[in-house]
């Protein structure tokens, strides 16, 4: 198990950049067995989660090679084999091997998906835009079986939620169906976009991602003829402009689109961060005063439920007390007894409702992170409290966060990784 070990109260200073989108990567790898070339990624985030789809994609005879964040992947000599399921269990994404691999062989098997405990986390919706398709779908042992032995055929698809898996999902599944498909109802989130363009440039036909209605006239054939580059990650951006709110003395963060943070960006600036907002970068300054907000998390382009976490121990520097209302996961609020543990005061009045009150002495002490957000949320309280703090499972962070101990250490963070594996 792996251990993050800060000596907090040090001030932050000086420039980070951005890595591409995890949420985009991890859709994209999975979606590049799809294509009859080889194809290429760069800004591909250095994150266990891509380590883990690698793992995947080489059971089934899929070669991979990632180095200095690109990532060259070979589906032509693609075979059908039992996925290994520790990987599939260590990610969330790992469920957008269902679609891919129902359009390239028109059948599919794949265990459960793992990934952040933030709640329930149901997939009907993907298996009801699998069916629509023309799939049958079986779920025995904890594995779904999905085939399509007429093939799939293009439908029309009304999600009842909007979901940005299932929207992937059934992108990935009609792509090479037969006909038109078109989905109501879908995520708009950017990375929906980003999967869209790096399909389309590669000759599939998806029109209008990034609104609620995606039509997708299914092609034979995929071929990649160019390099793909990963989107920024806005939740790796908003981690870094919330620490540097927190504990900077003046930090510009690199490789951002702002318009894919508005929702975060307008209430930093509500709550007195002055923000310098420039065309592909966010200078944050010193900021001494912060006043209390409100935020509800919502589908994009709301404010994204998993910025809620890196959020809140900024918002216990505020003058009075803040409210966020967490309506995606609602459950998702294993962050804040490990907050308080660091001399915090934020309390669950009733589910999904957080309330932040403000506190000034915050001491370093040992808390576990329970999922990726809330390992951010706890690196940030950790940073801002005085002595030693010790994050337990770690991995949960490094699933998404790139180079976070070189991009802090260049922060002027101190912050070390131990391996107890290795001890
Ligand atoms: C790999 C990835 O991109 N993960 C993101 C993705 O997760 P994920 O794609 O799993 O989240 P969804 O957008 O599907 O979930 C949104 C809501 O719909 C519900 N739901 C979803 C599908 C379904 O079939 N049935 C159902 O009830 C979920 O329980 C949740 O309440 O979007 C979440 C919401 O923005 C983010 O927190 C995750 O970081
Ligand atoms: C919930 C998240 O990830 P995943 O869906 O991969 O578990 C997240 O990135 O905040």
């Amino acid at each position: 198990m792996k251990k993050l070990l800060i000596h907090g109260g040090r001030r932050l200073s000086g420039e980070v950049t951005i890595g591409g989108a995890k949420n985009s990567t991890v859709a994209l790898i999975p979606a590049s067995i799809l294509a009859d070339t080889a194809v290429k990624f760069d800004s591909v985030p250095g994150i266990l989660d891509v380590q883990n789809l690698q793992l995947i994609l080489k059971s089934m005879n899929v070669t991979s090679d990632f180095k200095g964040g690109e990532l060259t992947i070979d589906p032509t000599d693609i075979v059908e084999a039992e996925l290994p399921s520790t990987a599939i269990k260590s990610l969330r994404a790992s469920y957008y091997f269902m679609g891919s691999l129902l359009g390239r062989f028109g059948r599919a098997t794949v265990t459960f998906p793992g990934g952040d405990n933030i709640g329930p986390r149901p997939i009907d919706q993907h298996i009801k835009g699998f069916e629509a398709l023309g799939a049958r779908v079986r779920e025995e042992n904890d594995t779904i079986y999905i085939d399509a032995p007429e093939g799939l055929k293009g439908a029309r698809i009304f999600l009842d939620m909007v979901s940005v898996g299932a929207t992937m999902n059934i992108i990935l599944a009609a792509v090479k169906a037969k006909g038109t498909t078109i989905l109501e109802n879908a995520a708009k989130e950017p990375e929906i976009i980003d999967l869209a363009t790096f399909l389309n440039n590669m000759g599939a036909q998806v029109r209008g991602a990034g609104t609620d209605v995606i039509r997708i006239v299914g092609v034979e054939r995929l071929e990649a003829h160019n390099t793909h580059t990963i989107i920024p990650d806005r939740i790796e951006a908003g981690t870094y402009l919330s620490m540097a709110a927190a504990q900077g003395d003046g930090v510009l963060v690199k490789n951002i689109i702002p318009e894919h943070m508005e929702a975060f960006t307008a209430k930093l600036i509500e709550a007195g961060v002055e923000l310098d907002v420039r065309e592909d970068s966010i200078f944050v300054p010193k900021t001494d005063v912060l006043k209390p907000i409100s935020i509800q998390t919502a589908p994009f382009p709301g404010f994204a439920t998993d910025l809620q976490q890196p959020i809140t121990p900024l918002l216990a520097k505020a003058a009075g007390t803040s409210t966020i209302l967490e309506t995606i996961y609602p459950a998702r609020t294993r962050h804040i007894p490990e907050l308080n543990k660091l001399g915090m005061s934020i309390q669950v009045p009733s589910e999904g409702l957080i309330e932040i009150n403000q506190s000034s002495q915050h001491t370093g002490n040992t808390v576990k992170a329970a999922e990726i957000r809330a390992g951010a949320a706890l690196v940030i309280g950790g940073l801002m409290s005085d002595g030693i703090t010790v994050i337990e499972d770690a991995e949960h962070i490094l699933r998404g966060y790139d180079r976070l101990i070189h991009k802090l250490t260049f922060l002027n963070g101190d912050i070390q990784i131990i391996d107890d594996d290795e001890a």
